[in-house]
């Protein structure tokens, strides 16, 4: 049982809740039956002893110690720098709300930002400090640190008042005379020495591009798409599908949407803001939890308002049992559709009415008769192929962790309409899951939703040096639209912009009116062998026909060269001028990708355009120099737009 508490599993008997579920039909019953035998046995739920981390003055010191040694040994490895900055994260997790020690972590957090060249993160830390009351004995050296910053960020008169603020705490403290003379001088040096600046060609790296759709070319009925794109259903084989509406250019923007719901992946917590998942370097800790962290204060009370509030204690609950990170984004999404609508029983009541709508494709779109990415409507309407799981143990998982999730759910939050604490105890708490349709309707929500993250939700990644690390899962429901190739004409890729997330769809070949619109699942034939293909695609649950699987394609050093597939002799010259103009950028590629390109980026990202406009309707598929091409269309795309690591070594 993968994602379930192992006592829990070795307490019940499994083998019989397997046949016993077999009999029941719908998750509201099945998560009922297992709350029923959870009672019969047990007299509740047997986890008294998971319990969450608290926050803990002591826990955050030791931690912020830890961090202070692992500063004072690093080196001038930038892995030493991020170790000590990830141990102060996990500090100010766990310090309470305007304690001493948040003032010290934050202070100290500072130090490690100065050092990692984060000017106005170490500035803001050092300003969250002043706030939460950072000892006065400390204050003249942590506002040295500050004026430094201010210098660096070319803020000199502010750098100056700075460094008088701290001349003058320095007045007030005790110290020997040497000491407070050092200081002295240390604080003069802030504002007066010439200081290592960012080079300009540096920052010019970091910058991403924008992307944006035209207002004039938005779809009126699918939010977040051209007008190049429509919406069509085929009841047969490929369901829902997105089709060009007119003939597409290589390039062109399709999609920009924000997903309707995100969720940060547990290993990621102290790396990354909780709700908008960009890279942390300063940041605020829910008041509450030790396991949200966020990147600003807009952050941490948006999360609050949309779904925290009753997330906060439940998914601390899960996170001490080890819950699989899906399960915890089904129930975030479960919480903002409740909060969507008011509350539980409203819910409840719009979910029937879509069940009753009897046109498909009407189903998912709001009463305006707009398909909408920020609706649940869209979400609640994505497929979950629920009838066609025959997996019995995931059954079990399924209903056990959804129940576990109910009894935190009435236990600890006001979601049912209690205030979250007043029942009696284990017994009544379960009983009355049981007996409550509401919950149950909850529950097997939760579990519908995690079977749609699976068939339609995306990774978010971040690029950093040719690799891309997953930070966290995301669901939108215009993108959730796309249908598979292992030949695909459109791709994804998404950054953060103003602390939210965007998944842009773009043509990767130029693309007829009709002809539908498919990205690849994670697989391509030039480099996946079509069994691992059909074996990664099996969650999917279809069988793919695409002209790569139905031609057998091979891979691609198999390929054959493009210029025996260029049925016009004559047009020979042009397909080889092309393919020569992309391969000189090769290595600008490579650069672009290391972050040491600073010339026009978008001189290369048009010469793929260009090299595969001119070859893409002159030459059959496939062919070796074509998939190279677009591979590198792609990668140069996620280069100029998608989500990066944003650092710039010190030293460089
Ligand atoms: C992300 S959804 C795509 C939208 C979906 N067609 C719908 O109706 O909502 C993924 C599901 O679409 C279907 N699908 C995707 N690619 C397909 C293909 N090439 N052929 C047939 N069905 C496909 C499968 O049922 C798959 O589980």
């Amino acid at each position: 049982m993968a994602f379930l508490p192992r006592h829990l599993c070795s307490l019940l008997k499994l083998d019989d809740l397997v046949e016993a579920l077999d009999d029941v039909r719908g998750y509201d019953q099945r998560v009922r039956l297992v709350l029923k035998t959870l009672q019969a046995n047990f007299g509740g739920i047997p986890l008294d002893h998971v319990q969450s981390e608290a926050k803990s003055a002591e826990t955050s010191e030791n931690l912020r110690r830890r961090a202070d040694r692992l500063m004072l040994g690093a080196g001038c490895r930038d892995e030493e720098w991020f170790a000590a900055l990830d141990m102060y994260q996990r500090s100010v997790a766990r310090a309470p709300p305007k304690s001493p020690e948040l003032a010290r972590a934050y202070g100290n957090r500072s130090t490690a930002l100065l050092r990692l060249n984060k000017p106005q993160d170490c500035v803001k830390d050092i300003d969250l400090a002043l706030g939460v009351g950072y000892p006065e004995h400390l204050r003249a050296n942590l506002l040295r640190r500050k004026a430094k910053q201010l210098k660096k960020m070319g803020r000199p008169e502010e750098a100056d008042a700075v460094a008088e603020e701290a001349r003058l705490w320095l007045e007030k403290v005790q110290l020997t005379d040497r000491k407070k003379r050092r200081l002295e001088e240390r604080i003069d040096a802030a504002t007066r020495d010439p200081d290592y600046e960012t080079p300009e060609s540096h920052k010019r790296q970091l910058q991403r591009l924008d992307l944006a759709l035209d207002d004039g070319e938005r779809h009126p009925q699918l939010d977040n798409c051209s007008t190049a794109v429509d919406l069509e259903y085929d009841a047969a084989s490929r369901g829902r599908h997105l089709v060009a509406s007119k003939t597409i250019r290589p390039g062109e923007l399709l999609v920009l949407e924000p997903p309707y719901a995100s969720c940060l992946a547990t290993k990621r917590i102290y790396s990354h803001c909780s709700h908008c998942l960009a890279r942390l370097w300063h940041s605020v800790a829910c008041d509450s939890c030790v396991s949200a962290l966020y990147c600003s204060d807009e952050c941490k009370s948006r999360a609050w308002l949309e779904y925290h509030d009753y997330e906060c204690r439940v998914r601390a609950q899960l996170l001490a049992m080890s819950m699989n990170d899906t399960m915890i984004f089904a129930l975030k999404l479960t919480i903002k559709a409740v909060k969507e609508f008011g509350g539980v029983i409203k819910l409840r009541r719009e979910t029937k009415n879509i069940a009753k709508c009897e046109d498909y494709l009407a189903k998912s779109f709001s009463k305006d008769g707009v398909y909408r990415s920020d609706r649940y409507r869209a979400c609640y309407s994505l497929l979950s192929h629920s009838d066609r799981r025959r997996d019995r143990h995931e059954r079990v998982q399924l209903s056990l962790s959804s129940a576990l999730i109910l009894y935190y759910l009435l236990k600890l939050t006001p979601i049912f309409g209690g205030s979250g604490s007043t029942r009696q105890g284990d017994e009544d708490i379960v009983t009355e899951l049981y007996d409550s349709r509401e919950a149950l309707f909850v529950g097997k929500l939760i579990v519908q939703h995690y079977m749609q993250l699976q068939v339609n939700g995306a990774l978010f990644n971040e690029y950093r040096n040719f690799e891309y690390f997953p930070i966290g899962g995301m669901l939108g429901p215009v993108v959730s639209l796309l249908n598979h190739s292992c030949n695909p004409n459109v791709a994804r890729c998404s950054f953060i912009k103003d602390n939210r997330i965007y998944q842009a769809v773009y043509a990767l070949k130029a693309i007829d009116e009709g002809v539908e619109l498919v990205e690849d699942y994670g697989c391509r034939f030039p480099g996946t062998p079509i069994e691992q293909r059909r074996k990664k695609l099996a969650p999917y649950f279809f069988t793919c026909t695409c002209e790569a699987c139905e031609g057998n394609w091979p891979l691609i050093d198999d390929l054959p060269s493009i210029i025996s597939l260029v049925p016009e002799k004559d047009k020979c010259l042009e397909v080889v001028r092309a393919v020569v103009r992309s391969k000189r950028w090769e290595r600008a590629i490579t650069k672009l990708g290391l972050e040491y390109y600073t010339d026009d980026k978008m001189e290369i990202l048009q010469t793929y355009i260009d090299s595969i406009s001119r070859v893409n309707p002159i030459t059959r598929e496939p062919s070796r120099e074509l998939t190279d091409m677009l591979e590198q269309f792609r990668q140069c795309f996620w280069y100029i737009y998608g989500n990066q690591f944003d650092y710039i070594p010190f030293l460089t």
